[in-house]
């Protein structure tokens, strides 16, 4: 693992979009905790971080990550195993207290009004389990009900969720008897039907078919275009550069780089570019046992 210190910070933005501030094509650290005002935190940024720490006893799984995704952006957030991706949006999203830091949710402290801030936002997180003896379709339906929503607008959109994600025929089976890409897509249904302002996605594509995938981008896009916001973290660089519009490096609980795609990827891949960022690319053959002639 290389370094992971920041190379230079970004002025203040209040924008909230990180922006290289040197005309290199290398964007983009993230500015200091202490140098952001939270009015310019809460600003335009559909999420604001300052300053976000955990640590799990000696472990620092985010040590220090400012962040800021702008409304109506499709962000990526990028990163090797371990790099505290999950943590990150953990805490965004109110469900993993930090030990510092501040996190804004449309101008919302998430960890001040958490009530409110669940309204705004959908997630979709990896490997939590779901309520799997019900069907796909009480799932949902109690998903949205316990959004407050009435009985009748909560009907109608488990079944336009459940047409949109091709799991009309599947929506009386219990989701314990769901495939792994099914159950990805029932959870995606879960988090949509509120209609939040914000979807937060922790590898909403891992086990999903070709097709369902091309679906639910389609249904992502729109839903941007609408003036919603997706953060997806992914492992997937050539769907994070080819979906995203916004993306940040994360490794070892910092973020290593964040703006555009193109500003990010500097004229190379994203894929070549996370490689060249992170390190840990072995060019090695592979043990001498490993080798079958
Ligand atoms: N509940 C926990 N207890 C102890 N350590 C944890 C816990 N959750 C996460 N960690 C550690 O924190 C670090 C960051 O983990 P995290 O799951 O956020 O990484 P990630 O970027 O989502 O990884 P991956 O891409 O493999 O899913 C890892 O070293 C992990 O072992």
């Amino acid at each position: 693992m290389p370094e992971t210190e920041p190379v230079e910070s970004a002025p203040q933005n209040p924008s909230g979009v990180q922006s290289p501030s040197d005309g290199q094509s290398t964007p983009v650290v993230p500015s200091p905790a202490s140098t952001v005002s939270p009015a310019a935190a809460q600003g335009a940024a559909a999420l604001a971080i300052r300053g976000l720490v955990k640590r799990f006893g000696d472990k620092v799984a985010v040590g220090g990550i400012d962040l800021d995704v702008p409304t109506g952006s499709f962000y990526g957030l990028v990163g090797p195993n371990g790099a505290g991706k999950t943590t990150t949006l953990s805490m965004a999203t109110g469900l993993l207290r930090p030990d510092a830091g501040q996190i804004w949710l449309h101008g919302v402290d998430v960890w001040q009004n958490l009530v409110e801030a669940k309204r705004l936002v959908g997630v979709l997180s990896d490997g939590v389990r779901l309520f799997d003896r019900l069907t796909g379709e009480q799932l949902v339906t109690y998903s949205g009900l316990l959004t407050g929503m009435d009985r009748a607008t909560v009907d109608e959109r488990v079944s336009d969720l459940l047409a949109l994600l091709d799991l009309e025929s599947a929506g009386g089976t219990l989701v314990v008897d769901y495939s792994a890409g099914m159950t990805k897509k029932i959870a995606l249904a879960c988090a949509m039907v509120h209609a939040p302002k914000v979807l937060v996605l922790d590898e909403p594509f891992e086990s999903v078919d070709p097709v369902s995938a091309a679906n639910i981008r389609d249904i992502l896009k729109s839903y941007v275009g609408s003036g919603g916001t997706v953060i997806v973290s992914s492992h997937a660089m050539d769907l994070v550069q080819r979906m995203c519009d916004h993306v940040a490096v994360i490794a070892a609980g910092r973020v290593l780089a964040a703006g555009t795609v193109d500003e990010v990827r500097g004229g190379s891949t994203l894929e070549d570019r996370f490689v060249e960022l992170v390190g840990g690319r072995h060019h090695a053959e592979g043990p001498e046992w490993l080798r079958i002639s």
